[in-house]
């Protein structure tokens, strides 16, 4: 039967109420139910997740491929700008992940309570020309006030740190929640996982493989020198010319500005980074769930090297960092590399740690 004109009038009403972005909220759905009532009865068991600066380049890609993971239960979406429409547009996805959106420091509380799992790519991405510590003073800032809410909301969750300069800004939450007394060494990953991907992206064409077979241990940090790759490690065993391991070094130490020059000022690596990330957390609700064997490289709170923080591959489990593994044998290459990253790894460390302490 067809709905008269008063019938679709009231249903355009009803739709047009359910989406409104001024009802950022968002608590009132069709047929007058609480919308997150209704939405929850077809939510799935799983983890709760938030992503912070979920409206940008990184956050809405990661957002999308967040809400398609069937581990995730819940999915918070929470930045300064722009959550409602990207809360609304999400939320249509038929998967089963509920999704909220909060808009403003005034409800990053809210988006954080309760969460197991907090992403973060909030902060301004480089222009060509910059280095990642240039963003330092911009970002540094908003690293501290978002840990400062973790701190105080969800102190158990794993937390994912993308912002850059990652060398710093993990160290800054780390001092945050240490003031907070809450740091948990082993729930705080500074993401380094990108250089992973473009390493297997990039060693794989050199052998003519399929990227997905190629395992790359990437070391150090996540800026420049402190991207180690440490290609005498890579499955399945192989081995490269004195050329191809300069040409490999390069480009993955490089990959990030590599995208800088080619968006000519529009911004950073936002969709392989969205992969990364998810790739990431996902290997992380694996480990929360108790899956075994789960490896991965992450910038951590380490005793590998002589440095407080370190990218190594580390063993994820039911509480987040179970295990960091030992770097292995090293070649003369790759020695002379990882004194070169240490070097500048901890004039960024002590710049974060110094930033929350001044
Ligand atoms: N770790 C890595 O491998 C890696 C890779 C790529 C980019 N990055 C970094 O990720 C960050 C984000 O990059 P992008 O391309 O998504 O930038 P973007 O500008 O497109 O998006 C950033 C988002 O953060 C939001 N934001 C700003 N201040 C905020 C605050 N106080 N609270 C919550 N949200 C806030 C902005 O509104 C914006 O939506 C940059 O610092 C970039 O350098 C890291
Ligand atoms: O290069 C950047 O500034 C972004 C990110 O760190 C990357 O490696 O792509």
């Amino acid at each position: 039967m067809e709905a008269n004109n008063s019938q679709v009038n009231q249903r355009i009403a009803t739709i047009a109420a359910h989406l409104n972005p001024s009802n950022n909220s968002q608590t009132v759905g069709p047929l007058g139910l609480e919308r997150r009532d209704c939405r929850a009865k077809g939510g799935s068991a799983g983890f709760k997740v938030a992503i912070l600066g979920a409206a940008g380049g990184i956050g809405q890609p990661l957002a999308m491929l967040m809400k398609m993971n069937p581990l995730v239960s819940v999915l918070h979406l929470y930045d300064v700008v722009n959550t409602p429409g990207v809360t609304a547009d999400i939320s249509h996805m038929d998967t089963g992940a509920v999704v909220r959106g909060f808009l403003g420091q005034q409800q990053l509380e809210e988006a954080l309570i309760g969460m197991d799992l907090v992403i973060i790519p909030a902060g301004v991405p480089r222009k060509p020309g910059m280095t990642r510590d240039d963003l330092f003073n911009i970002n540094a800032g908003i690293v501290k006030t978002l840990c400062e809410g973790i701190a105080k909301c969800c102190p158990k969750a794993i937390v994912n740190l993308i912002s850059n300069p990652v060398n710093s800004t993990v160290p800054i939450a780390a001092e945050v929640f240490k003031k907070a007394g809450t740091f948990d060494p082993k729930r705080l990953l500074g993401i380094t996982m990108l250089d992973v991907v473009r390493a297997n992206t990039f060693v794989a064409e050199v052998l003519g493989l399929e990227p997905r077979e190629v395992d790359v241990p990437v070391v150090g940090g996540h800026a420049g020198v402190t991207i180690l790759p440490l290609l005498s490690q890579v499955k399945p065993p192989c081995s490269f010319t004195p050329k191809e391991i300069d040409y490999l070094t390069d480009r993955i130490q490089n990959g990030g500005t590599e995208v800088v020059e080619a968006k000519a000022g529009a911004g950073s690596a936002t969709l392989s980074m969205a992969y990364a990330a998810v790739k990431f957390a996902d290997a992380c609700l694996r480990g929360l769930r108790g899956d075994a064997g789960i490896v991965e490289c992450a910038y951590v709170a380490s005793h590998v090297t002589e440095l407080p923080f370190f990218a190594s591959k580390v063993r994820l489990g039911r509480s987040g960092v179970e295990e960091i593994h030992p770097l292995g044998l090293l070649n003369e290459y790759e020695r002379v590399g990882l004194e070169k990253a240490k070097k500048e790894l901890a004039v960024s460390i002590q710049k974060g740690v110094s930033f929350v302490n001044k």
